[in-house]
């Protein structure tokens, strides 16, 4: 042992047992072979990696003096407190590590024969401390840190054998540093021990703890013996892991100082209640004295911890179950098959009542009005064998009364508002009943029509009529109700339209939804082939000023596009009087037609003429009563043209009647001579009358009622447009009109412009004279 280079002598020191732990990390001398002696120390040394020298240099001489203090108990004072690094090392490792260390020792021995150290003279007797080598001639010697030149110690902590050193010297350095070394009582002033001393007490200060290291529990460093007859306290160790956190805890503040205390209480204060209850449990420390069993359902199994199957993966379809256990019960043969039947879910495919069986007996819920109201509606009650409507169910239990009170009930899901539909407007009653099934089987079977293309597949076509543009007419005959086409385009609602007229689109692209259908239906007659197709746009005109005159020349044209003017609404209470008093008049003109001109043939003379109305906005639509004095006027003068004009938004009832007796009283009746006019216009509810050079303007002037006479001949024809009078305007229609044979064409007399069939419509004196008629304005028309 004495011809060992220190080297060796600090394996062979190993084997002695009470050092051995000081070499614990021998094993990594292995891994990098130093290249000097002075390398293998700085790497084997468990010195900071910052102060290399002080690291390896106790180290050394721990090794040097240890070996003397087996042979020499008098030196210890110093390097014992180094040795104190080791002293938590178990006494299971301190064991493995000899071994080791043996080993290595051995085979080193084996394998090199020993050299003489340059700092270990192989002749000097180890046993003799005097003989040791001087430190200071040891500090002088330049020490290399191996991870400091090739780089690598910024790679972080080294390892060896796993264990992790920068661990292992806090724990010594927290614990197991002997007072009397740190204290610095026995040391020299520049020992390597008192500096480690210093340097745990600067630590100590950094850390701004209390702590005296005098009171801490060290090994007896002065008696190496008992030290090592008694070796280190592994229960020490074993007990601050297995502790609770609270014991650590309070150990930790009993041993911290005033400060540390209240660190220490304000960061338990910071710990929630029910926790700091929990603090002495395993749970809170986080030790599982108890593993966590897992138990979860597999394939319809409860699959425990005890049985060997993992537990199932997502998806895993394919993967068949595992055999269970023995030990595992065997389910019950009921409960395998309830996880074995195959569940068959009844969802709901329709609307919230469906699925569900009508009542048999419909009458039952019925109240009696309700039983005797729903004979009105035989389509309401359900044939036998007829399929319930699954399609579009009404509302379950109250669907059939809401179909028979007529009220609206909103459906699940969207549909075709029979509104749009209805080629005429008007909304039927049974439109309730029509599911929506209907409207598509329309649809399917105009796809199915059109989709070969073809005139008469197609069904309509495009014709170029004389006075309203281009329009449409049938190719082929249709049913009543039958879908003509469709109108494609996107339907909007009324304020939409309203703003997209206001609204001035750039590129005047509308985005075409689509999704409410729209088309033409035949009416309740049938149409003939190379009929025109017509039908009531009746939107509300966008301007009073901007209405227009309607010629399609239906016998129930209202006169204009749209709804009639909304003037015409505001004299309804008018409307019975003034009805009775144009009926008069022209009773009473017939009387004295047939007195005067005692023409039998003209008892039913009073016919419907449509003649055109004005085309001008501020034209309104009069009509003309035949007075017994423009018929006087007409069988003198047969080529004049009489007109009378009715306001009746000017109508003063009294003064419209009274107006409407005078010619009842036929004496009294204006009497319209040849070009003689009154012109009686209306404006915003207002009438306004002119006078116009007339032959009797006496007679007209003291009228006060709406029925205004308004005589015109076919040369009177002026413009229009130079706004004198509607009258004027009126006169020219009718010139024109008499030049247009339209008592045998209503549409030939819709396109002359015939606007107001129906009760406003002229009524025609046709036997009296071709040329007088009667028209009545659209107040009248209302009315
Ligand atoms: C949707 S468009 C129909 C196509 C239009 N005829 C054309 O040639 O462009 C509607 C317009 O046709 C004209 N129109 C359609 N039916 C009419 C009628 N019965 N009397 C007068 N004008 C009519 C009106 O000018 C109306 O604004």
């Amino acid at each position: 042992m004495a011809t060992l280079p220190p080297t060796r002598a600090m394996s062979s020191e190993s084997s002695l047992g009470g050092a051995a732990d000081t070499f614990s990390h021998v094993a990594s001398l292995s891994s990098t072979p130093p290249t000097t002696v002075a390398d293998s120390m700085s790497l084997a040394s468990d010195g900071c990696k910052n102060d290399i020298a002080i690291a390896s240099d106790p180290i050394d001489e721990i090794v040097h003096d240890s070996v003397e203090a087996q042979t020499t108990p008098e030196p210890l004072h110093l390097d014992i407190a180094v040795e104190t690094h080791k002293v938590i090392i178990t006494e299971e490792t301190r064991t493995e590590q000899q071994v080791e260390t043996d080993k290595e020792t051995t085979v080193d021995q084996s394998a090199e024969p020993a050299q003489p150290s340059d700092f270990a003279p192989a002749d000097t007797p180890t046993d003799t401390p005097s003989q040791g080598r001087s430190r200071r001639a040891r500090r002088s010697e330049p020490v290399y840190n191996i991870a400091k030149l090739s780089g690598t110690a910024i790679h972080g902590k080294r390892r060896s054998k796993g264990d992790i050193i920068n661990e292992r010297k806090r724990r010594t350095t927290l614990d197991t540093l002997p007072t009397g070394v740190l204290d610095g009582a026995d040391t020299g002033s520049d020992s390597p021990a008192q500096k480690a001393g210093e340097m745990v007490q600067d630590g100590i200060k950094a850390l701004d703890m209390q702590w005296s290291m005098k009171g801490l529990d060290t090994p007896d460093i002065k008696n190496p013996k008992k030290r090592a007859r008694s070796p280190e306290p592994v229960s020490r160790r074993i007990s601050t892991r297995s502790a609770g956190p609270a014991d650590n805890l309070m150990q930790k503040v009993s041993a911290i100082g005033k400060k540390g205390k209240k660190a220490m209480q304000r960061s338990l204060s910071n710990i929630p209640r029910e926790l700091r209850k929990l603090q002495d449990t395993n749970e809170f420390a986080k030790i599982d004295t108890k593993p966590v069993l897992y138990s979860t359902w597999a394939k319809g199994k409860l699959v425990g911890p005890d049985d060997d199957q993992e537990p199932p993966k997502k998806k895993a379809k394919t993967e068949e179950p595992k055999p269970v256990p023995q030990k595992e019960a065997e389910p019950t043969p009921e409960a395998a098959s309830i996880f074995k039947r195959k569940q068959n879910k009844k969802w709901l495919d329709r609307g919230l009542y469906s699925g569900q069986e009508a009542p048999l007996d419909i009458f039952k819920s019925l109240t009696p009005a309700e039983r005797k109201s729903i004979a009105d509606f035989p389509e309401l009650v359900p044939k036998v064998g007829e399929k319930p409507n699954s399609t579009l169910p009404a509302p379950m239990f109250n669907g059939l009364r809401l179909l028979i009170k007529g009220k609206d009930f909103k459906l699940p899901f969207d549909t075709v508002s029979w509104a749009v539909l209805e080629p005429t407007g008007r909304k039927p009653h049974t439109s309730k009943t029509i599911s929506r099934s209907v409207y598509n089987r329309a649809f399917a079977r105009l796809t199915e029509r059109t989709k070969k293309g073809g005139k008469f597949r197609v069904g309509v076509e495009v014709v170029k009529t004389d006075d309203r543009g281009y329009g449409i007419r049938a190719n082929r005959c249709f049913e009543p109700g039958q879908i003509i086409m469709e109108y494609t385009g996107e339907i909007i609602t009324e304020e939409e339209c309203d703003r997209r007229m206001n609204e001035k689109y750039k590129d005047n692209q509308w985005i075409v939804s689509g999704q409410p259908r729209m088309a033409l239906f035949a009416g309740d007659r049938p149409i003939m082939t190379g009929e025109e197709l017509t039908y009531d746009y009746n939107f509300d005109p966008f301007s009073a000023k901007n209405v227009q005159k309607c010629l399609c020349g239906s016998p129930n044209c209202r006169g204009v596009l749209g709804p009639r003017p909304k003037e015409v609404k505001e004299i309804k209470p008018a409307k019975q009087d003034l009805k009775k008093t144009v009926k008069d008049g022209v009773k009473a003109g017939k009387r004295k037609i047939q007195e005067l001109i005692g023409d039998k043939e003209d008892g039913n003379a009073a016919k419907k003429r449509k003649i055109k109305t004005p085309t001008a906005p501020s034209a309104k639509p009069v009509k003309r009563t035949g007075s017994s004095a423009s018929l006087k006027a007409a069988a003198n003068k047969a080529a004049k043209v009489v007109r009378k004009t009715v306001s009746t938004i000017s109508v003063n009832t009294k003064g419209g009647a009274k107006g409407a007796a005078a010619p009842a009283s036929s004496k009294k009746v204006t009497t319209v001579k040849r070009k003689s006019t009154v012109v009686k216009t209306y404006s915003k509810g207002k009438a306004s009358t002119t006078a116009r050079p007339s032959t009797s303007p006496k007679k007209s002037a003291p009228r006060k009622s709406s029925l205004t006479i308004v005589a015109a001949t076919g040369e009177e024809n002026q413009d229009p447009q130079e706004g004198v009078s509607t009258a004027k305007k009126l006169a020219l229609a009718g010139a024109k009109e008499k030049s247009t044979p339209t008592r045998n064409s209503p549409r030939k007399s819709a396109a002359a412009g015939v606007a107001s069939p129906t009760p406003r419509k002229g009524l025609e004196m046709a036997r009296v004279s071709p040329k007088i008629r009667l028209v009545q304005s659209p107040s009248k028309a209302a009315a």
